[in-house]
């Protein structure tokens, strides 16, 4: 099971460092004695060493090496050298010219003894016929120095081999993907694999630089972790080893109410699918009990769809926080299938309304609907929110929520990550913003992009289970950021369970596969032997 999510693999945090913050953890590596002549000759070196392996043998294998005036190039000129010593037929092709290349760049080309043919001699390459193309490209045109669009013929060259179906690994990223934000400037080609240093950019993540980038493999270069450390990341890559430590283990001697109380507020009943769906996810994460607070209208329809799941018809007004007080319910999930009409939102207000006893709502997940009405109607909502409070729209909801911040918006030309970023600390809450590549982002500025979403996880009533899982995760006690992050990283891995076909309905079922992979053997007592009688 621990294969199965690569769980050995994301044991530490991964730190997102953007290009900038890469080249500073760079020069840190210099300065700590590592010279980048070195570092260039790893980088170079995994290069080789991927291409090598797609290969799989050399003779007779043509590589086609695309180098541009930077760093990048030189990584390629090493890797075109190295491919030859192994005897791989490579051939470099250059933007600019040898004698302009400086720094280490200039010292790397200095050791490739071959020919040095101009950028455009590839732009010809890629227009001949299958039987001339080379077996592989490599991608060393542009990297962490990308300063402005493709243009010339470098963009006519990735966009001829875009066009194409030729195998490209990149380095460091697709020339002309934004490492900072996945954006990509003038043009960028589709590479199969894509190999990176010292750790993974948010341009790596996020759309469409993730779908730009094949396979990914991030070498070990020998920037010192302290050079990492040292710039004090807050964007993270959203896998276990950024939240397992905050994750609820069950104790052997817990009870039901040790792992939380969760209320769903369902609305009418012929949409009241979506919550039971946000219930069965908060149950399957581990809440100890969810209940559904309801109309007694839409009793009935629950009732007879609800087993373990407990169903509370409340009339109106302040009823709902005396029934939650009563029943020590202390996280709510609201959203799903609510409405958006005057009587929902007087109903998630009633919900939200602290008791007169109890210790009142300590968390709470705002989805769908209700971020309708907190993005329209939002006066004495947002101030009862409890701190643990997560958000989780989808852009056309997060748009209404930060209408400045919405894809669409004017003069717009913020990453996703940091769109998100900037909304949690306007908003005071832990921002999930939906995708295929998911942003959680805290008020504080820590941010985590997920990478295990598989493509059928978009399927209706999807999210409405991610609300639930966020609910139960909240209800054992998770702090809010760490349990959106681990909401969405089992939500992902979920889907990943079923493939494709999948319907919401079956996620709740796969989680127990999931949380079964994370925590192990830990919710089991300790082991009884009973030992035959020894010889004496
Ligand atoms: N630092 C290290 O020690 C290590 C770094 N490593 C490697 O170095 C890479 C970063 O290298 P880098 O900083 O030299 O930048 P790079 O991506 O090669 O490009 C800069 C050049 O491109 C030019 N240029 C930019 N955009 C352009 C455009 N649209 N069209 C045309 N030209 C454009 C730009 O020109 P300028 O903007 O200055 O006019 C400049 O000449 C990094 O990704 C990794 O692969 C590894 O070896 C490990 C050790
Ligand atoms: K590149």
């Amino acid at each position: 099971m621990q294969e199965l999510f690569g769980l050995d693999d994301w044991a530490a945090p991964v730190p997102l460092l953007t290009p900038r913050e890469m080249g500073q953890a760079d020069a840190a590596a210099i300065a700590a004695g590592t010279p980048g002549t070195v570092l260039m000759a790893r980088a170079g070196r995994a290069v080789a060493d991927a291409v090598l392996r797609r290969l799989g043998h050399r003779q007779g294998r043509r590589a086609a090496v695309l180098c541009g005036p930077g760093n990048n190039g030189g990584d390629g000129f090493v890797a075109a050298r190295l491919l030859a010593e192994e005897g791989v037929e490579a051939t470099v092709y250059l933007l600019g010219a040898r004698g302009d290349l400086g720094g280490d760049a200039a010292d790397a080309a200095r050791q490739w003894l071959g020919e040095v043919h101009p950028l455009q001699a590839a732009l010809d390459l890629a227009g001949l016929d299958e039987a001339s193309q080379p077996h592989v490209w490599i991608d060393a045109l542009f990297g962490a120095g990308l300063s402005r669009p493709l243009e010339g013929v470098a963009r006519r060259l990735v966009e001829a081999l875009d066009a194409s179906d030729a195998d490209i690994v990149a380095v460091d990223v697709p020339s002309g993907l934004d490492g900072a934000t996945g954006e990509v400037r003038g043009a960028a080609a589709r590479a199969v694999e894509t190999v990176t240093f010292a750790t993974l950019k948010p341009g790596h993540l996020l759309y469409p630089g993730r779908a730009l980038c094949g396979a990914l493999t991030v070498a070990d270069i020998g920037i010192p972790e302290a050079a990492v450390t040292g710039l004090a990341p807050k964007a993270f890559a959203n896998a276990p080893g950024l939240w397992r430590g905050a994750f609820p283990v069950p104790e052997a001697a817990g009870h039901k109410y040790t792992r939380g109380h969760l209320g769903v507020l369902s609305g009418p009943a012929v949409q009241s699918g979506a919550a039971r769906l946000a219930a069965r996810g908060a149950l399957r994460a581990g809440a100890g009990l969810v209940s559904m607070i309801c109309a007694p209208s839409a009793a009935m329809v629950l009732a007879s769809h609800l087993t373990a799941v407990m169903v509370k018809p409340v009339r109106a007004g302040e009823a709902a926080a005396n029934l939650m007080a009563r029943h020590r319910i202390s996280t709510l999930v609201a959203g799903p299938g609510l409405g958006t009409d005057e009587s929902a939102r007087e109903r998630l207000l009633a919900a939200l309304a602290a008791p007169a006893e109890g210790e009142g709502l300590t968390g709470l997940v705002l989805d769908a609907d209700a971020l309708t009405l907190l993005a329209e109607r939002g006066e004495g909502i947002a101030d009862r929110m409890p701190p643990r409070t997560v958000l989780t729209p989808h852009e056309g909801e997060f748009a209404r929520l930060v209408p400045d911040l919405g894809l669409q918006a004017a003069g717009q030309r913020l990453s996703r990550l940091d769109r998100a970023r900037t909304a949690a600390e306007r908003l005071g809450s832990v921002v999930l913003l939906k995708g295929p590549d998911t942003v959680v982002a805290a008020p504080d500025g820590r941010t985590a992009i997920a990478a295990n979403a598989p493509a059928w996880l978009a399927t209706a009533g999807s999210g409405d289970v991610l609300a639930g899982i966020v609910g139960g995760l909240l209800a054992q006690g998770m702090p809010a950021f760490e349990a959106a992050c681990a909401a969405a990283w089992m939500h992902g891995a979920a889907a990943e369970v079923c493939g494709p076909g999948l319907i919401a309905e079956d996620l709740p079922e796969a989680l127990p596969q999931v949380a079964a992979a994370l925590i192990g053997d830990a919710g089991l007592p300790p082991p009884i032997h009973l030992a035959p009688a020894s010889e004496p």
